[in-house]
């Protein structure tokens, strides 16, 4: 089947369809990967708690973090309620794409409707949580992607022209080799309709790392599935530091040339 793709830049004014009076409190779980974010976890908790989304449930996935990171989360857990906080505690670190398909298979089977990836490090914008809902529910994509790359999208000014001209040149790079329209194809704020990650096996992705981004948009849109980017800001974390290694950047490097490889037998 040939990849359907909804324009990249589509706004909820262009596709306006009426949402049901009802449609805050859709079973929408959003799994967030912890490793050493004793910094950043309470505050983001607090602000995912007090949005206006009564089926919002924040499921903590955290490898062990030395600091005390799974601790925490329990403790926060245990003052929001089992029906609004979980945490999964994984053995040890083992990147950033394992956590998440493991969340997200039990985000799945615990009933979500939606599920949102974000991070833990508050450069993912709590505020645009319900616009995301929103509009994933208006237009019916199957991946509504935060985006840093449509019109509207911005990245921290903390960051430097480099870092800035690496992050569109990772884009561009596996956009090409990929031959996708998306913009924000190595972004990690990213919301999934329930079927959508279900048509994905999870079990089978192969990124064990940051590429588990690149690699799940791709196989959602081999699937035929419609993603819509919708504008963020992306701020730079102020607490604590980012886990990006060599390692992983090898891996993404490459893992663009296998996906295209193997999606041709
Ligand atoms: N459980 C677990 N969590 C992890 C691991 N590695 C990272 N994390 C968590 O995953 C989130 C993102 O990790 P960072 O290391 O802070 O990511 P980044 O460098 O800021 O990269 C972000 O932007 C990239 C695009 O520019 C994204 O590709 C990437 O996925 C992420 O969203 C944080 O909450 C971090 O604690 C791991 O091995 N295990």
């Amino acid at each position: 089947m040939p990849p359907k793709q909804i324009r990249p830049d589509a706004t909820p004014a262009a596709r306006a369809v009426a949402l049901p009076d009802d449609w805050a409190a859709t079973p929408l779980t959003v799994v967030m990967p912890t490793y050493n974010e004793a910094g950043n976890l309470p505050g983001m908790a607090e602000a995912l708690m007090a949005l206006p989304l009564p089926g919002l449930r924040l499921l903590v996935v955290d490898d062990s973090s030395p600091d005390g990171t799974g601790d925490l989360a329990e403790e926060y857990a245990g003052r929001f309620g089992a029906d609004r906080m979980a945490v999964l505690h994984r053995a040890g670190k083992e990147g950033l794409g394992r956590a998440y398909a493991a969340g997200m298979a039990r985000a799945v089977a615990d009933g979500a409707r939606y599920v949102l990836q974000m991070d833990a490090d508050g450069s993912h914008p709590v505020a645009k949580v319900p616009q995301l809902l929103g509009v994933a529910l208006s237009t019916g994509a199957g991946v509504t992607i935060g985006s840093r790359y449509v019109q509207g999208g911005s990245l921290s000014e903390a960051w430097g022209a480099h870092r800035k001209l690496l992050s569109r040149w990772a884009n561009a790079y596996a956009g090409t080799i990929l031959g996708t329209r998306v913009r924000d194809i190595t972004g990690g704020f990213n919301l999934w309709r329930e079927d959508a990650l279900r048509a994905i096996d999870l079990a089978s992705v192969d990124s064990a790392g940051y590429s588990f981004q690149v690699e799940m948009k791709y196989r959602a849109l081999r699937r035929g599935q419609g993603i819509i980017e919708v504008p963020i800001h992306f701020e730079d974390r102020t607490v604590g530091e980012s886990k990006m290694n060599l390692m992983v950047q090898l891996e993404s490097v490459a893992m663009p040339w296998r996906l295209r490889a193997r999606s041709r037998h």
